[in-house]
């Protein structure tokens, strides 16, 4: 089935009012952002997404396919599940190496050359992690950065769920813009939860959460999308100061003044 448009039809929030917004719809390609406090439901307004919600889960949302109600095959089949949830909580379970796992997932979901699958996705993982995996590795030794660097390439590219939902990434040593342009490379849905300025604003809109209710939705304007550029200055700054306190070196003042001034920032400015 071809999936042009997924609509959330709004339920009630915490406090068991009419959510402010009645209903968000998602378009082929869109890239999301899903924001607000701690606790406010994010990760519900996602599992909504997941699980098709219809009016049967504490927000009483319902989610629509192309403006109808879901398949039932999209529940009784996994095959046939459009959407992919690469949750804060994942760990793999079994110890099979990662090119056994991935060649295996290639066989059941693809009908193209398994060897090409595993290649691509190995290389895809790899351009989101700083600590690249291999074939060989166990799954069950990855680290929490490896693991959801997997997942994600798994989901994209074996997978080949057109609608991936991502829990929180920013938390697991993800390189977020070389995601965010990747993942805009194939022509998905992409919704994130984020708590980060970098990933809500490369997003083409976000939903505000708060108290359990969709409250706006706002699209990323110019103004905005120059703003995430100098975001990414200062957000690559503080990964480099990082990669040299992680190394055993030490930082300086004048060091600092340095590579401030090196992208355009004066001290103390
Ligand atoms: N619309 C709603 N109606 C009823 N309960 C809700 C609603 N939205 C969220 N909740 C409840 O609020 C609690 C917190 O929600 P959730 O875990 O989704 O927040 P979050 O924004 O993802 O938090 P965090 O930023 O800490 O990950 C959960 O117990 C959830 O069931």
């Amino acid at each position: 089935m071809d999936i042009d448009t997924i609509t959330i039809r709004g339920g009630t929030g915490k406090d068991g009012k009419p959510e402010p917004l009645s209903a968000v719809e998602f378009r082929m390609g869109d890239v999301v952002s899903i924001v607000g406090p701690t606790g406010c439901g994010k990760t519900t307004l996602i599992n909504d997404l997941e699980l098709f919600a219809d009016g049967d889960t504490p927000s009483g949302r319902k989610i629509l396919i192309n403006g109808q109600a879901r398949p039932e095959e999209f529940l009784s089949d996994p095959s046939r599940n459009p959407i992919a949830l690469i949750s804060q909580h994942t760990n793999f379970l079994s110890d099979l190496p990662v090119g056994e796992f991935l060649r295996i997932h290639a066989g059941v979901r693809q009908s193209g050359n398994p060897e090409q699958l595993v290649k691509e996705t190995l290389e895809f993982a790899n351009q989101l992690t700083g600590e690249p995996l291999n074939l060989q590795s166990a799954m069950t030794e990855l680290s929490g950065g490896q693991t959801r660097s997997l997942l994600i390439a798994d989901a994209v590219i074996i997978g080949n769920a057109p609608i991936i939902l991502l829990d929180e990434i920013e938390n697991a040593g993800i390189h977020r813009t070389k995601a965010l342009e990747l993942l805009r490379k194939y022509r998905k849905i992409f919704v994130f939860v984020t708590h980060d300025p970098r990933i809500a604003l490369m997003s083409d809109y976000r939903i505000v959460i708060g108290n359990g209710a969709m409250r706006e939705l706002i699209v990323t304007d110019e103004e905005e999308k120059a703003v995430v550029g100098e975001i990414k200055k200062i957000d690559d700054l503080l990964l480099d100061f990082r990669s040299i306190v992680r190394a055993g070196g030490r930082l300086t003042t004048g060091e600092m003044a340095r590579r401030m001034r090196a992208i355009g920032y004066v001290e103390g400015a």
